[in-house]
């Protein structure tokens, strides 16, 4: 190893976890997730990014970016080893992961990246851009939480030494159930941080109206 590409003090190269996702709203199943991951790969940061459109979400209206994004810096303010990216949002068309992979990668040469996702995501992955080119760029990390275990089927077709599968603690809390307790007018406490909980009341996201 080369003193070029080492960057962490134990001389190992820096290890970036990277949490891609609609977060509309974030809540505290993708925050304990990325907890998980990041202890246990010893990652030295994870790096949220926020899709700008995403395609395979196109049937149903998704939240601006912007909101979006804002309340991803919100829920991760507190953790030192937590950021948050633009490159998704600031990247016109819809959203890929060889794109953000790409991008991250150009941004942090110096970095191995660990793309986590949710088994649901993850057992869908052949149907992404590029897909095998995919893993070449990143190791994948699929975190199984209740009711989205990954199908075998999927997880065979993957190079064996290009994903990891995680048990998480179960949180069976999605956006979906989100979004639709504040249309219902029922509360999100708890299940989103507080300080995302009041952006959503300010900003009047998930109103009774809105679909
Ligand atoms: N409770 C959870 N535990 C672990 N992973 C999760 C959890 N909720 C979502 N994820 C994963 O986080 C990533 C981003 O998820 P996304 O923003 O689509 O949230 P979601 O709750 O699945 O949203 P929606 O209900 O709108 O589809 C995906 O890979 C998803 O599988
Ligand atoms: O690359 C693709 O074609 C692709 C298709 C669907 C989802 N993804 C990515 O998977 C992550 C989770 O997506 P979602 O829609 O479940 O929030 C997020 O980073 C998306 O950009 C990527």
């Amino acid at each position: 190893m080369t003193g070029s590409d080492t960057t962490t003090p134990s001389g190992r190269r820096t290890r970036l976890g990277v949490m891609g996702g609609t977060f509309d709203p974030i809540h505290h199943g993708h925050l304990v997730a990325a907890s998980e991951v990041q202890g246990w790969f010893d990652l030295d940061e994870v790096v949220f990014v926020p899709t700008g459109q995403p395609w395979q979400k196109a049937e149903r209206a998704v939240s601006p970016a912007e909101h979006r994004y804002l309340m991803t810096v919100i829920a991760t303010a507190a953790n030192p080893r937590f950021t948050v990216s633009r490159v998704d949002i600031d990247r016109r068309g819809p959203t890929y992961t060889i794109d953000t992979l790409r991008d991250l990668r150009a941004e942090r040469p110096d970095a191995d990246l660990y793309f986590i996702t949710g088994a649901d995501a993850l057992t869908d992955i052949f149907s992404w851009r590029d897909a095998d080119e995919l893993f070449e760029l990143a190791h994948f990390v699929g975190c199984t939480r209740p009711g989205a275990e990954m199908d075998p089927a999927t997880l065979a077709r993957i190079p064996h030494d290009r994903v990891t599968m995680v048990e998480i603690p179960a949180l069976a809390i999605s956006s979906t159930d989100c979004r639709e307790r504040q249309r219902a007018g029922q509360p999100v406490w708890y299940l989103v941080p507080d300080g995302v909980v009041q952006y959503i009341t300010k900003h009047g996201l998930y109103a009774p109206t809105d679909h």
